[in-house]
This record gives C-alpha cells, structure tokens and sequence, in this order.
C-alpha cells in the first residue's frame, strides 16, 4: 500500500475529479458516510456527538458525517470555525446547505462565541474533528488554537477526520497544537503523519478508507508500507537438501560482545537459512560453540579480544574454500586495524553481503567506501541505525530522524546498495522505490534486537531476490516483536524473543497472506 504526501493525494484527487470524472462532491460523500459509519460501529452505545467543522474540504467531509450522524437519530451538535458561509469552500457549503435542508443546525464560531462550543463539548460523548486536513500548514493560530486546546482538554473521544487538526500530513513531525485523537480515518491511502513519529502516536487507530480515488495517477509514487501483499514468503521444495537454502557465513563477534554473533547465526537458522557458520575470534569460539547447536563455527586468529591482523588471511582462505553464498558481517566486530581490513576485502567477495554494526562503523573510516560499494556487482544490504547511518554520511542524527526517507534514498543512491534504515520506525531504500515498515514496537529497542535482523536478511537473500528479502526479513522482525510483545510485554522483551517468536510470524504472515481480500475499509493494524 502507498503512503501519502498532501500535494500526491491532491494531485490524485484533482484528476479523479476531472478527468475520470467522479465529482468532487461524490468523494466527499464517501468519505463523510463511511466515517460516520465507522464511528456509529464503533461508539454505538454514545448518544451525544458534538461536530467540529473547518472551512476547508476536511470541514465539508465533517459536514457529510454530522448529516450521517443526524439521521442515524443521534443527537449533533454541529459548530464551524469561520465567520460567515462566504468563507467555506464550495462543497463544504454545499454540504452545508444539504445538512440544513435535512434539518440540522449548526453555529458559526468565532473568538467571540468560543463559549458556547466550550459548554457544548461538556455534554458530548464523542467529537468529531473536521477542522483541518492536508490542506494545513502548522503552527495554528489565533482561536482556532484555542479550539483545539479545549478539544484536547475536554478529554473526550476524538475522532480526526482525514488527520488529526493542526498535524502537517507529510511528515512525522509535530509543531504548535494539535488535536490527540482516538480514531482517525484517513481517505484513499495514509499520509506521512499516521506512521511516522511522533506525530503518528496521535492519530490513535488509523481506518483507511476507499473513497473511489483512480489509484493509477499515482503510479509514479512509490512510496509504500510493508503489507502481507506486497512481500513474498520463501518457499520450500520437497525435493530439496540444506544447501538448495544457502549457507549463510556470520562474520563478526569479541570478547564480551559474543552474544551479537551468537543471536545473528540463531536468528539465520530460525529464518530458514540450510546452514550458517560463524566465523569468529578463537578467544571467543569457546562461549560461541556453547551457545550455538544447529551452527557451525570457525575460530579465527585474535588478540586481545579481537580479530587479529592473521585473520585476514585465514578469512580469504575460508571463504575461497567454504561453500557459503552470503555474509553477514559486523554484529559485535568491534574496530581496529585488522577489522577495518576485514572489512575492506568483504567489499570485494562476489556474494551477497549484509554489513551491520560494527561492519558499518568500520566502512565509515574506510576513504571512498561509497565507490567501493559503487563497484559491487553482487547485492550489498547495509543496516545502519541512526547513530550507525550519522557516521556513514556526517549528518546529525537529529536530522537523519526528522528525514529517514530522504537520508536512506539519498544514501541508497551513493552507494547502489539496499539501505535499511532503522530507528522508530525502518525505512528501506533502493534504486526509487522506499518501503516503510510499521511493525515493531518500542520493547524492541533493546541490545541485540539489530544482530537479529541481521542474521534473518543474512538467510533470505539466499531466498529470494534481495530488495525482496530485505522487505520480508524487515516485516518479520518486526511482527515478531509484536507477536512476542503479546506474550511478554515491552519491558521485558530481549533480541532472543523476537528469535523464538520468528515460526509464529511466519505462520502467521502466511495466513495473513492467505486471507487477502478487498474491503472498503481497512485499519492500519490489520496489516
Ligand atoms: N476532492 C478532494 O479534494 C477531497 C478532499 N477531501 C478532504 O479535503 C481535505 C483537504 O481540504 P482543503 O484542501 O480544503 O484543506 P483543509 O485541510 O480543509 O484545510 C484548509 C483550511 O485550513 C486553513 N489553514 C491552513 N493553514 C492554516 C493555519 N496555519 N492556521 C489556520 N488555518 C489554516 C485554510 O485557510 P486559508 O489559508 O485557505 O484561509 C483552509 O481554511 C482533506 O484532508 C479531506 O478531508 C475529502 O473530501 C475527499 C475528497
Ligand atoms: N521504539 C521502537 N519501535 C519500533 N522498533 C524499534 C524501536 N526501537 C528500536 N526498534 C528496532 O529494533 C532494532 C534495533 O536495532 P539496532 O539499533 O541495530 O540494535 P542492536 O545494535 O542493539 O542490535 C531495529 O530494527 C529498530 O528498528
Ligand atoms: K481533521
């Protein structure tokens, strides 16, 4: 599914009107009657409803629910935020008009009657907020401000219509006041603003809506959310042995950071991958082959904890002779001179590499480790977090999270690698295409929880096409958390859970997949 900026959906809205030919006045009405229904379904037993309406289209949709509301023999209390009709765009007054020609009232507010809406939101059950959609640009002022602070404090059931008033659609970023909403639904395709934070947590559950928009004037978008339907499950073939499913090679660990290795070879396994080795300093094979049981291991040359300047040659000698067709390399490397070299020639194996961590805090000191990347002709998957993608590019993490799409693209683009950004939310970037996932949650920011990832985009990319791998392992990680979240909580969610819960999001992804099917209206959890 593709997410939204407000000139993209305006630009879709636009020729629908024109040229498909579906007017304007027949969107909105699709879009005010299915969210009365949604809200009708879900507060069925509230009788008071209060209708906070804008002068814009978000206050004409507003209007269409309060009608929708009225003659579902609620009472509604209906209020626009403008001085006179003159103000209202064309279809919101028409809808206006259609409401007072069914009966319904409303009240036009100002600085000066600001009261009457106060004394009104008191005895509502539910709001609904139609005061500002894509068309707004933050901070609000003047009263309408005021508007929105009384809304919030009354500490009722808020439903935002399109986007939470006074949100900026395009981003996750938050200015000024804004309305904190419980439901919000949204038309055609979710903008920026419901899945990025901070300002997604104030749109609380999101419903997408199908409100006739002709989808193919926005083919050149593409900018899409991870959905069971758009990523591929690996496939097992009976007539099949370990090898048909890769050998994944696991570079990386020292002493005291043995566990990062570990997790990433556990998690290759779990995600399916027919054999994984991890090569590791000797100083720590002891604790490795402990931990690890399906997993090979191949101690390596070290000192004082570390790959040692030996090792690069063992290193060459292994992957020349091993049957391996990946590497995933960095989990816990640690950096000095021979991991820097290490590193140096992996860029250079002819196989696909996953470069994590360590591996990428190594590639930052390496000069021009933007044309070596350039240079590879197997898939290169780098999986820096914000701090890691900070030291990559020189940006301020600050800005790198205020701009992950921009950052990832930009970077994807330098070095022709797939880029999986990773903070609150991961954005993968490759060639023009961007991928967010809204899986995961916050017990995953936990140690380890990144190794994790690693080990499974190491596995799939001996599965299926690499920017495809990297959308599914990204996805299952992801909705692992959520499932083991279940069970367990946030607090004491460890990178080990999201391991143990892999087979069920698997399973679980697969019945997802299974299950597709059109529906008129979606929630955004149900991805
Ligand atoms: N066919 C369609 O297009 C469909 C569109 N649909 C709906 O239309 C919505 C978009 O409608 P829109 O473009 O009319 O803008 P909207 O979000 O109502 O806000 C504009 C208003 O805000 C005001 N304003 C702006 N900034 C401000 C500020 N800082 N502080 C204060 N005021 C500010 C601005 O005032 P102005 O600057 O014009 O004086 C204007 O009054 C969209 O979200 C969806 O709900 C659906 O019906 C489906 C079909
Ligand atoms: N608040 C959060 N919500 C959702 N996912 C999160 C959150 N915090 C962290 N994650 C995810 O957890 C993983 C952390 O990876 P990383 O920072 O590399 O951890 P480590 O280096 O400890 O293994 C990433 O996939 C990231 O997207
Ligand atoms: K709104």
């Amino acid at each position: 599914m593709k997410v939204l900026k407000a000139k993209e959906m305006a630009f879709a809205d636009e020729n629908t009107i024109n040229l498909t030919g579906i007017p304007s006045l027949v969107l909105m009405e699709n879009a005010g009657r299915t969210t009365a229904q949604i809200t009708l379904d879900k507060y069925k037993d509230k009788e008071n409803f209060v209708v906070v309406a804008g002068s814009g289209n978000n206050g004409g949709d507003a209007l269409v629910v309060a009608r929708y509301l009225f003659k579902a023999g609620k009472k509604v209390k209906t209020y626009i935020l403008s001085s006179s009709r003159q103000k209202l765009s064309q279809d919101n007054l028409k809808n206006l008009e259609i409401y007072e020609n069914i009966g319904g009232e409303v009240l036009f507010i100002t600085e000066k009657n600001l009261r009457k809406l106060q004394f009104a939101l008191k005895n509502a059950d539910v709001i609904i907020d139609g005061i500002f959609g894509t068309g707004f640009k933050p901070p609000v002022k003047g009263y309408r401000e005021k508007v929105i602070k009384i809304i919030n404090n009354s500490k009722k059931p808020v439903v935002s219509v399109d986007i939470p008033s006074g949100l900026f659609s395009d981003s996750g970023q938050i200015e000024g006041e804004f309305i904190k909403a419980d439901i919000t639904i949204t038309f055609a395709y979710p903008k920026l603003c419901h899945i990025l934070y901070p300002a997604s947590e104030y749109c609380g559950e999101v419903f997408v809506v199908d409100i006739s928009i002709d989808e193919h004037y926005l083919q050149e978008i593409k900018r899409y959310i991870l959905t069971p339907k758009n990523i591929l499950l690996p496939k097992r073939k009976k007539n099949s042995h370990k090898y048909t499913y890769g050998h994944n090679l696991v570079i990386g660990g020292s002493v005291g950071k043995s566990g990062a290795v570990i997790m990433a070879s556990k998690a290759s396994t779990k995600a399916g991958a027919g054999l994984t080795t991890a090569l590791i300093p000797q100083e720590i094979n002891q604790v490795v082959e402990s931990n690890l049981i399906e997993e090979m291991s191949i101690p390596v040359s070290s000192k004082d904890g570390l790959f040692s300047k030996k090792a690069l040659g063992e290193i060459k000698n292994i992957i020349k002779k091993g049957k391996f067709s990946s590497i995933t390399i960095g989990m816990g490397m640690s950096i000095n001179d021979s991991t820097l070299s290490i590193i140096e020639y992996i860029l250079k194996v002819k196989k696909p590499i996953v470069i994590d961590a360590d591996g990428l805090n190594n590639l930052a000191l390496i000069d021009n480790f933007k044309n070596f990347l350039k240079k590879r002709k197997y898939p290169t998957i780098l999986t820096p977090h914000v701090g890691e993608m900070s030291r990559l590019t020189g940006l301020e993490t600050s800005y790198i999270n205020n701009n992950l799409e921009e950052v990832a693209k930009e970077f994807s683009k330098d070095t022709e690698s797939i880029v999986v950004l990773k903070s609150s939310r991961v954005v993968i970037a490759y060639k023009d295409e961007v991928f967010y996932s809204i899986k995961g949650n916050e017990g995953m920011a936990t140690a380890g929880t990144g190794d994790v990832l690693a080990g499974i985009l190491g596995a799939l990319v001996n599965r299926l096409e690499p920017l495809e791998a990297v959308k599914t392992g990204v996805y299952l990680h992801g909705f692992s958390g959520d499932l083991a979240v279940k069970d367990l909580g946030v607090e004491s969610l460890k990178a080990t859970d999201l391991i143990d819960y892999l087979p069920k999001a698997y399973f679980e992804l697969e019945k997802k997949k299974n299950n597709l099917s059109y529906s008129l209206v979606k929630s955004l959890k149900s991805y």
